[in-house]
């Protein structure tokens, strides 16, 4: 069976970590093995650059470049060698995300991260490894607000005003809009059931399921 990288992506608060292990499940039951992963993370070296910058003030550059150090460390480490195996990742944030939050949130420059985007998803079987799914939350940000809202304590990125998180799902849209066949967007203001649904819909239109 050929590998299959999933990713998952939204503004905090979209509803990613509700749906993802039941996901893993369903492709359980259907054979596969499953590696469950998240970015920032995922390593002992990335998990380590995560706790840097979801905790520690630094310049957007700085933010940006552990993103996607962590991310190259990820890649070579569990990534790619589970896509080897056939196994299917699901990868709770991606790159998808530094173009959200760095790009749109934070203003940092497209077109570096472009670059670095080239430099860093570059690998032995691919130019550029990307997902092959991105299961895309989109969730207008003054209702991720009140599902947060005293939900847990918040870090570098959920303590952002939601005009962050306005400019974030921006960049989020931008990235869709970029690459449709990739994204498929499932509406998340909507009861838990009915977004599972769509989730396990969008995946079954693209073989997934
Ligand atoms: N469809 C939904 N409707 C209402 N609340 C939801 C829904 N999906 C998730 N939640 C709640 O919203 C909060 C954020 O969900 P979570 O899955 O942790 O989001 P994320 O992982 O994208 O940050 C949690 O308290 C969760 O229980
Ligand atoms: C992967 C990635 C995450 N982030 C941010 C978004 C989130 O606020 C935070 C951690 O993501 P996440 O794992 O979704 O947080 P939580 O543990 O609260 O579910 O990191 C970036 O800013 N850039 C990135 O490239």
């Amino acid at each position: 069976m050929s590998g299959l990288f999933l990713s998952f992506e939204g503004i905090d608060g979209a509803g990613k970590s509700t749906h993802i292990e039941a996901l893993a499940q369903a492709l359980r039951a259907r054979g596969r093995t499953v590696v469950l992963t998240r970015e920032p993370g995922g390593t002992p070296l990335a998990e380590k650059l995560r706790a840097l910058a979801l905790n520690d003030p630094m310049d957007p550059l700085t933010e940006a470049l552990l993103m996607f150090a962590a991310r190259r460390d990820h890649l070579q480490q569990v990534i790619e060698p589970a896509l080897a195996r056939g196994d299917v990742v699901l990868c709770d944030r991606f790159t998808d995300a530094t173009f959200a939050y760095q790009g749109g949130g934070r203003g940092f420059d497209l077109d570096v991260l472009a670059t670095l985007e080239r430099w860093v998803q570059s690998v032995p079987a691919t130019p550029l490894r990307q997902p092959d799914v991105t299961v895309w939350f989109d969730l207008p940000a003054a209702v991720a607000a009140q599902r947060l809202a005293g939900a847990r304590v918040p870090d570098r990125f959920e303590s952002q005003p939601q005009a962050f998180f306005e400019r974030v799902a921006g960049g989020y849209a931008a990235r869709a809009k970029a690459d449709p066949g990739r994204f498929l967007r499932v509406a998340a203001d909507q009861p838990r059931d009915q977004v599972w649904q769509d989730v396990e819909e969008g995946l079954r239109k693209r073989g997934v399921l």
